[in-house]
């Protein structure tokens, strides 16, 4: 399916300075599959399926109560570079709520929803959580699931999209976990792949985007005195800004991804699936629409460069030129602090002093369609529930609705590692096979 809106998000996130990461200059989509070597991709694209014997949701954590802001930001940023001030002005976001973030609410939630559609849809896999910074951490509840006797676990990680912290940080996580326990090569652990194309993904936020735009026209439709008059309205898809090196980091290199990075091509792919939905249901809602991807939550010292534009700054730019703005979350799979404060706190701020009707449409959270599509992604990795043993036929019948073949799930040595890393830290879910890009390059 295909639509025409009238905006063209790519130019803003093409970062012409840094190339250097992301292969060779000349490298063109056709000449990527080459180089890449396309067959050894596919190879590792789906992995045979195995009989594990746990599942564990994988998340950020966040602080339970005022004490533990803290030292909570100190797990995050541990020999990141983060500026003093930017810590304090996050501690602020966190004291606002009581100390409290919502996420683990809602990990205890989605982990409740993902229990209970194995128990009755399979596949029968007990499934317990863990997270990166706060408590339940990984490492204790990798050494206790081994000390309960669990050999081959599957970790499925509350991220959708490639990239550092979306997807190698927690296979690092595991990885550094397994070392520090002395577990490596008693325990096997592997990831689920990313997922921003499964169709669960994509429908709850085509529903919620169907209600924010009916919510928004209606209002534009009632406002006594529209900032622009012309009933325009603009969709902003929202996610995490990170370093653009970050970005052009992410994935495979060697390939030319749409908007400078496999980190922006997928929320592009993942953004038009959406639209596509809504365009399916009822395209007289895509009337007087344009949309754009943009950006929030940078961190990290002002010289670096980070993906832009600031959801904000797309905000200011935008006025007298609209009446309506629908804000999506496109990047988040839950109503996090990233969520409550930058969004429905500070850009929803933004929109009201410019006079913008607008809305804040829901995160995946537990939406059933949703959580089945997390089902299906850890059935297709389990013997007793997947539908082939052949990981070539079991890549064909994958459900995607981006039109691109979907995420590794094991992925090759260099995918999104930082090219500041030395010595890279140990992982799992990496492809051991033959890398033929050393041969390629050689
Ligand atoms: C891509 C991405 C996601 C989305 C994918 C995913 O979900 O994984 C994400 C999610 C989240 N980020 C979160 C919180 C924080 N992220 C920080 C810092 C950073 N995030 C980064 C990237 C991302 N972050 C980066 C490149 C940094 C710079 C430092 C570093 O490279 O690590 C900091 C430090 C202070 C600051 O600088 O803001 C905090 C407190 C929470 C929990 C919210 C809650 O408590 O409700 C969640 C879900
Ligand atoms: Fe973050």
């Amino acid at each position: 399916m295909s639509i025409s809106l009238p905006v063209d998000p790519v130019p803003n996130h093409t970062d012409p300075n840094n190339t250097a990461s992301n292969g060779p200059a000349e490298l063109t989509a056709e000449t990527a599959a080459d180089f890449h070597g396309e067959e050894n991709l596919t190879r590792a694209r789906a992995s045979k399926p195995e009989e594990y014997d746990l599942v564990i949701l994988s998340s950020f954590g966040g602080p339970e109560g005022q004490d533990d802001v803290i030292p909570f930001l100190r797990n995050v940023t541990a020999g990141r570079g983060i500026p003093d001030e930017r810590l304090e002005e996050v501690a602020t976001h966190y004291r606002a709520n009581g100390g409290v973030s919502p996420i683990n609410e809602q990990n205890r939630a989605l982990l409740a929803a993902l229990r209970e559609a194995l128990e009755t849809r399979g596949p029968n896999l007990p499934i317990t959580w863990a997270n990166r910074n706060w408590e339940p951490y990984v490492k204790d509840v990798v050494q206790q699931a081994y000390n309960d006797g669990a050999r081959k676990v599957l970790v499925l990680a509350t991220s959708a999209y490639p990239g550092y912290s979306s997807c190698r940080q927690y296979r690092e996580d595991y990885g550094i976990a397994l070392e520090e326990l002395g577990l490596t090569g008693k325990m096997q652990i592997d990831k689920v792949r990313q997922f921003w194309d499964a169709p669960g993904f994509i429908k709850s936020f085509v529903d919620g985007l169907v209600e924010g735009l009916r919510e928004v026209k209606d209002g534009v439709a009632a406002a006594e005195s529209a900032v622009a008059g012309n009933g325009r309205i603009r969709i902003m898809f929202c996610t995490h800004s990170v370093p653009t090196s970050a970005a052009n980091e992410a994935g495979p290199r060697g390939v030319d991804y749409e908007g400078g990075s496999a980190y922006v091509e997928k929320h592009l792919q993942a953004a038009r699936a959406v639209l596509a939905g809504v365009e399916a249901i009822d395209p007289a809602l895509l009337e007087k629409v344009d949309w754009e991807l943009v950006y929030q939550s940078r961190s990290g010292p002002p010289t670096m460069p980070w993906l832009e534009p600031d959801v904000n700054d797309a905000l200011e730019a935008l006025e007298g030129q609209v009446d309506g703005v629908v804000l999506v979350p496109l990047g988040f799979v839950s109503d996090h602090m990233e969520v409550k404060w930058d969004l429905d706190t500070e850009a929803l701020d933004t929109c009201a002093r410019l006079g913008f009707v607008a809305t804040r449409t829901p995160t995946p959270g537990v939406h059933p369609d949703y959580v089945e599509s997390l089902r299906t992604l850890i059935a297709e990795r389990v013997a007793s529930t997947a539908v082939s043993s052949d990981p070539a036929e079991l890549e064909a019948q994958r459900e995607t609705v981006c039109g691109s073949r979907g995420w590794f799930d094991a992925c090759n040595p260099d995918c999104c590692l930082p090219a500041r890393a030395k010595t890279p830290k140990p992982v799992i879910a990496s492809y051991s096979g033959e890398d033929v890009r050393e041969g390629a390059r050689g």
